[in-house]
């Protein structure tokens, strides 16, 4: 990971966005980001004591089968096709302490690259044995893990030929409903992460390769998986680039 002498202290609750580290709003290379991009000056906003405490979600939503997209969406006795794998990782603050009891949430197309989605165009098939969304909650160590299928690189409507590298989309939620950071994980060794004009919206490469989970050797379970691992650090120095980090988040 690269130092980044030039950050400001970090000192108090108030962590400020680092503009070098994050995507800026108004990236033409991403080109819906041209309407989305706020046209006038940032408000930055207190949250509110409501916010801040509730509503909370209980631990009780979570299902035997909400980690397993290999088998939550699969008709009995079948499953998703694709490369079976493990994505596992844990939830820190800035301190590298875990977050014990944070939402995690993941979404992702199907081994061939096809989301189940009403609007997705793309002419892959879909697997009628997979679904593409899942959830877990972290423990008290800050760990959460899930079994998939390694999603597919898809081609969207930027430039002439742009391609996404295969990736999955993570949100994580906090202990209230507005405390949410989304981001998307890669993977170690695919080139079309760097192709990727989204990805290309990151300034800073170690942002980058941050998002880019390494292949775990050691977690693989032989005859059936490997494992990738993924750690999402909140915020402080060593933040994952978040997708919707707001002022001071
Ligand atoms: O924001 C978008 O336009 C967009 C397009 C394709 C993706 O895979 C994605 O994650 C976002």
């Amino acid at each position: 990971m690269s130092e980044r002498p030039n950050r400001k202290p970090e000192t108090g609750a108030f962590f400020a966005r680092d503009r070098a580290w994050h995507a800026p709003a108004l990236t033409p290379g991403y080109k819906t980001s041209v309407l989305r991009a706020p046209q006038r000056a940032l408000l930055s906003l207190d949250g509110t004591i409501s916010e801040i405490t509730g509503p909370v979600f209980g631990h009780s939503i979570i299902g035997e089968l909400d980690n397993d997209l290999i088998l939550n969406y699969a008709r009995p006795g079948e499953s998703a096709i694709g490369e079976r794998i493990i994505v596992h990782g844990r939830v820190l603050d800035e301190r590298g302490k875990p977050v014990a009891g944070a939402l995690v949430e993941f979404w992702q197309a199907n081994a061939g690259g096809r989301y189940r989605h009403k609007k997705e165009t793309y002419l892959a098939a879909i697997d009628p044995n997979f679904g593409g969304c899942g959830r877990a909650i972290t423990d008290e160590e800050g760990r959460y893990h899930f079994r998939t299928v390694r999603p597919g690189a898809y081609p969207w409507p930027n430039g002439v030929n742009d391609w996404r590298p295969a990736h999955i989309h993570f949100s994580i939620f906090g202990h209230g409903f507005a405390q949410r950071l989304i981001t998307q994980m890669y993977f170690e060794g695919d080139p079309m992460i760097w192709k990727c004009p989204i990805v290309g919206t990151i300034p800073d490469k170690a942002a980058i390769e941050q998002l880019i989970a390494p292949l775990d050797w050691g977690n693989t379970i032989p005859m059936d998986s490997r494992a990738y691992k993924f750690d999402i650090v909140l915020r402080g120095r060593r933040s994952t680039m978040f997708e919707n980090r707001l002022e001071g988040n």
